[in-house]
């Protein structure tokens, strides 16, 4: 395994009945990367994000963080381990408001939980108040500020995913994977996102691991991209690279567009 990586996936196979969705991948994810998954439908991208995240425990194979092993951790233990994440079709609670929304994320890393701070019991209202502070500046830092105290499900689909990457962001993540960011987003949308994306990595210390259909936008962003097409990496390396790869090329176009 690469040991300048922070986050290593090896030999990862995941069977769903006689479906095999992952066959055996691997890939490296450098600290401090914007690193792109990429392929076609049913490729076996959200399968490897499922793995990562703790809601699918892969039939073989490793995954590690800054060398400790992940596999098997449920899903609470991932985010607790470093590894924050954000969903194809946004969730949130759509009838909290946004800083509730994000307090979720920050109750996910405190001492006392969520139940104890709502209940207000002493001895947690330092930390409560200090999460409460947290969570502001994130809001801040994402725009998010002048919507507060407005339910979630009232704002609209490009506020909803901001929401999401801050909430995410409040678990204090390591690894921050972002399935299909770009999807749904206006024009204007993207490029604010794409923004917060560079930030994140830039002044959150935090490294990207991302599955986007959006081709140009993963060049644009990616320091590093994975390609995958029936369960398996068919490519990997730098944007220009993966780019011109003919096996990449024939797993979008079809195999008369390849060289
Ligand atoms: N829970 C499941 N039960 C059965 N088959 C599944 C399940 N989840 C995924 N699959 C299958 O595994 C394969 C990989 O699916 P996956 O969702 O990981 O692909 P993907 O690359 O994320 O596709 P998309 O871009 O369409 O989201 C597909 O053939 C899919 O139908």
């Amino acid at each position: 395994m690469n040991e300048a990586a922070l986050l290593q996936v090896h030999g990862l196979s995941v069977r769903f009945g006689g479906i095999t969705a992952l066959d055996g991948v691997s890939f490296s994810v450098a600290r401090g990367s914007i690193c792109g998954i990429i392929g076609p439908n049913g490729a076996g991208k959200t399968t490897s994000f499922n793995c990562l995240s703790g809601l699918i425990v892969p039939q073989e194979g490793r995954i590690e963080l800054d060398g400790r092993s992940l596999l098997g951790c449920p899903p609470h233990e991932m985010v607790a381990r470093g590894i924050g994440r954000t969903f194809q079709n946004v969730a949130l609670f759509p009838t909290l408001t946004v800083l509730e929304n994000v307090l979720v994320g920050s109750y996910s890393t405190t001492r006392a939980g969520v139940v104890p701070s709502i209940l207000n019991l002493r001895g947690v209202r330092t930390e409560e108040a200090a999460t409460r502070e947290t969570a502001q500046a994130l809001m801040a830092r994402f725009g998010l500020s002048g919507y507060a105290q407005v339910r979630a499900a009232e704002l609209p689909f490009g506020v909803q995913k901001r929401i999401e990457l801050a909430r995410a962001m409040a678990t204090r993540p390591k690894v921050l994977l972002l399935d299909e960011p770009a999807a749904g987003l206006t024009h204007a949308e993207l490029e604010t996102l794409s923004d917060m994306i560079v930030r994140i990595r830039d002044e959150m210390d935090t490294t990207i691991l991302l599955i986007e259909h959006n081709v140009p936008l993963v060049m644009r962003l990616c320091d590093w991209i994975v390609a995958m097409d029936f369960g398996r990496k068919i490519a990997e390396g730098l944007p220009e690279a993966v780019r011109r790869d003919p096996e990449v090329i024939r797993a979008y176009l079809g195999a008369e567009h390849a060289a």
